[in-house]
């Protein structure tokens, strides 16, 4: 994880036209909101929301939540309005759509330099396409700037002509490597959304499936599903008992190989456990 740790276990999009749900986002318990522009909004309503989601940056009402805009595509009419909105708002991110290239990435770095968009403000891409599922190494190593990848999973199925199906065998392969571009080039990957909002078993067992696939977190569309993602991607009391364990029992021993749990143990497992306890103190710090 590249940013210092800093959780994206539940990041919640919404449509930047519905000003309830702004203010309901306020009092979320989301590691980080996706300000929307594009999909979610209607094209008679993007410019009020372009106004309404650079407003809510700029609230300061949001507390410690990590706060991104989604425009729209470069390909659009309204990718240079919304993008000049963000620029000036100065959110934690702005959120990409349909990224398929390593050039695109370039090319969207120096949109942001000219718009003025402010250094701290970091790029998060999107993976929806084919395309960009075999290119995500590329595209995820293309710039510092880049700092989280983002599935996008209703596209990619509409793009492979395929269905959602329980289990996502049909995506399996493209979260993958999603996930292996991401850990190559060490940036944060978060998995798609899930559609169904009153399907509360579906959803806990795709989180599962996020978190063991090794996604950092989980995008989401409404507040029902914040708690599980938040509880699904941060390590369990048991996870960090047992990595506390492990720490001291190697440590104990002088740094060689032990067994902790009638499991062997050697620096690796150690690093990873060093890694789970970082998890957990930033999740405990927010
Ligand atoms: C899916 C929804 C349209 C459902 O809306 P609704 O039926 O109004 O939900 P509820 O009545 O259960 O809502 C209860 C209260 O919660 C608020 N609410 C609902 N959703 C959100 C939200 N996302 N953020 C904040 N607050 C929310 C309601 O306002 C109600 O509040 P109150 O009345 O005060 O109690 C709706 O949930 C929704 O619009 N979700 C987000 C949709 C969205 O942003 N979609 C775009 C991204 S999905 C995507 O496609 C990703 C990617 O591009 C891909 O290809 O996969
Ligand atoms: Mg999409």
């Amino acid at each position: 994880m590249t940013q210092a740790f800093r959780p994206l276990r539940s990041v919640l999009y919404m449509p930047s036209s519905n000003t309830r749900a702004l203010e309901k986002a306020k009092t979320i318990t989301a590691d980080a909101l996706i300000l929307d522009l594009e999909d979610a909004v209607a094209p008679d309503a993007k410019p009020e929301a372009r106004e309404n989601a650079a407003a809510a940056v700029t609230s300061g009402e949001y507390g410690n939540k990590y706060l991104t805009i989604r425009i729209n595509g470069a390909d659009t009419e309204w990718h240079a309005d919304d993008l000049a909105a963000a620029a000036k708002a100065g959110p934690d991110a702005i959120v990409v759509p349909k990224v398929n290239s390593a050039q695109q990435v370039h090319d969207l770095v120096a949109a942001f330099e000219k718009a003025g968009v402010p250094e701290q403000t970091k790029l998060w891409a999107m993976i929806e396409s084919p395309y960009a599922i075999l290119h995500a190494e590329e595209i995820a190593s293309a710039s510092e700037r880049l700092t989280v990848l983002v599935m996008g999973t209703n596209d990619l199925v509409k793009e492979l002509y395929v269905d959602h199906v329980p289990a996502r065998a049909n995506l399996v392969t493209s979260l993958q490597l999603a996930v292996l571009a991401a850990r190559a080039s060490g940036k944060v990957i978060l998995d798609g959304v899930y559609n169904n909002v009153k399907d509360a078993e579906g959803y806990a067992a795709e989180v599962e499936q996020g978190r063991i696939f090794g996604f950092d977190g989980k995008t989401l569309i409404h507040p029902s599903q914040v708690d599980g993602a938040n509880a699904g991607f941060a390590p369990s009391e048991q996870a960090v008992a047992d990595a506390r364990g492990l720490i001291e029992t190697w440590e104990a021993s002088g740094g060689g190989v032990v067994t902790y749990n009638g499991k062997m143990v050697e620096n690796l497992h150690v690093e990873s456990a060093r890694r789970t306890l970082s998890i957990a103190e930033a999740i405990a710090a927010l």
